[in-house]
């Protein structure tokens, strides 16, 4: 496969320069510079074919990046300290897409980690002694499904979890981040991830929220963090999985939200945007590139119209421009040239980069469910599934990677086994409480 490369596609500040189009123009000389060097030379007479046939996910880097970080970080990553939940997500979920298996060790020391950071009253801290927050939550639940099997699953407390999630519940619908913290969409997406993998989501827990996600989607039609405030890449997402989860991505102006969406892809980088006039960021190859297989449901779409954005693009912006290069070599993705990489940066590249791969869709033929049932939430969440025809697979073979589930971030057979286990007790009684 083969692409045009064209200063035709860069940005055009229509003669008013900012500092905005500045910055602009200069990620796209070092992405010109990186493409430019990726063009067969024999096809410069007409511009220049980019060959993406060498494109290569550098494997064995990236996972000697997470390992090295698992052994131990040094004291300059202090601030990560708040963050534990989330640096077992990223490690696990980055091995995980990659294929590697996690073993007994490392299983042993994640789950000895999650039980010190589980509050008595429900919930999950961040780092010792904290409190419990929706955020750290989120991640340490889907770490626990990552790491499988039932002495993870049980460490959790599912129903002083549903009690606390109650009281960071707020009558329009929303949630605090924790108690007197930030309310914003993220609240929603954390809260409904936890409650429909533990099998412990009911009306209360659930009512006014998917009209506080509409009360968010803004005028450009993307969503915001909370009602009026502009609309963001990573809002869009939480806001999108959450009403999936509902099952009330009625609620949103589509039409709308597709033109949005679909201007997050830049022209001449081929990543996504987080909003309007920012900059390309890998990490946005998740949170933008995964609410396009929701949205494609949301329109009644399929695999035959594929996504509304171009897969080639955005896996060349991830593996020529997100990878290490000549001048800075180590493993681990980034968000952009002449950034560091990171575990963040590295899960989700990795997890937009699956997504772009595999086109993942419902399955008709599985059984539908009523949508406004709280209690269908399993069967929709494993509607989903993979179209092994549509696979877009950009430079060597090999580079292809475990698909994931759009909504959860993280792959099927684990998310699966984690809802055979909570499944199998009944559904909370909002009554008991
Ligand atoms: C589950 C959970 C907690 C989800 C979080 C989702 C979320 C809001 C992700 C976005 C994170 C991000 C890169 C913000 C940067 O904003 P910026 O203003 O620095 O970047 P910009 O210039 O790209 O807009
Ligand atoms: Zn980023």
């Amino acid at each position: 496969m083969s692409h045009l490369f064209s200063y035709d596609f860069r940005y055009d500040d229509n003669g008013y320069e900012t500092q905005t189009s500045q910055k602009q123009l200069e990620v796209e000389d070092s992405i010109g510079e990186i493409y430019l060097s990726l063009v067969d030379p024999d096809t410069m007479h007409h511009g220049g074919d980019i060959d993406d046939s060498k494109h290569k996910l550098l494997r064995s880097k990236h996972e000697q990046f997470m390992h090295t970080a698992l052994g131990g970080l040094p004291s300059g990553f202090v601030a990560l300290d708040a963050s534990q939940p989330w640096f077992s997500l990223w490690c696990l979920n980055s091995l995980d897409i990659l294929g590697c298996e996690i073993d007994s060790l490392l299983r042993r020391r994640t789950i000895d980690t999650l039980t010190r950071l589980q509050s008595p009253g429900g919930g999950f801290c961040g780092g010792n002694k904290q409190l419990p927050h929706l955020a750290g939550s989120f991640a340490a639940v889907l770490a626990i499904v990552l790491v499988g099997g039932d002495e993870a699953y049980q460490i959790i407390d599912r129903d002083a979890m549903y009690q606390w999630l109650m009281t960071m519940k707020r009558p329009d619908g929303s949630f605090f981040m924790h108690t007197d913290g930030e309310v914003d969409v993220r609240g929603i997406y954390c809260a409904m991830v936890i409650a429909s993998l533990l099998n412990i989501m009911t009306p209360e827990l659930t009512k006014g929220s998917a009209e506080f996600i509409a009360r968010c989607q803004t005028c450009e039609g993307g969503i915001g963090p909370f009602p009026g405030v502009e609309a963001h890449g990573g809002y869009t997402l939480c806001g999108l999985a959450a009403l999936e989860i509902l099952g009330r991505l009625d609620v949103l102006d589509l039409k709308r939200l597709a033109r949005w969406m679909c201007a997050r892809q830049l022209s001449f980088e081929g990543g996504f945007s987080g909003r309007t006039n920012k900059l390309v960021d890998g990490c946005y190859s998740y949170w933008v590139g995964g609410a396009f297989p929701i949205l494609q449901k949301a329109l009644g779409r399929s695999a035959r119209d594929d996504y509304l954005y171009d897969r080639a693009a955005l896996q060349r912006y991830i593996l020529a421009c997100c990878q290490e290069t000549k001048q800075q070599r180590s493993g681990g993705l980034r968000d952009k040239p002449g950034k560091s990489p990171d575990y963040y940066h590295t899960m989700y590249c990795l997890a937009g980069l699956s997504l772009s791969q595999h086109y993942v869709g419902v399955d008709s033929s599985k059984p539908v469910v009523d949508a406004s049932s709280v209690y269908g939430v399993p069967v929709r969440m494993m509607q989903w599934d993979v179209t092994p025809a549509s696979q877009l697979v950009l430079g060597l073979r090999s580079n292809v990677v475990k698909p994931v589930h759009p909504v959860y971030s993280v792959s099927f057979v684990p998310l699966a086994n984690c809802i055979k286990y909570f499944y199998a007790f009944p559904p909370l009684s909002p009554t008991i409480f």
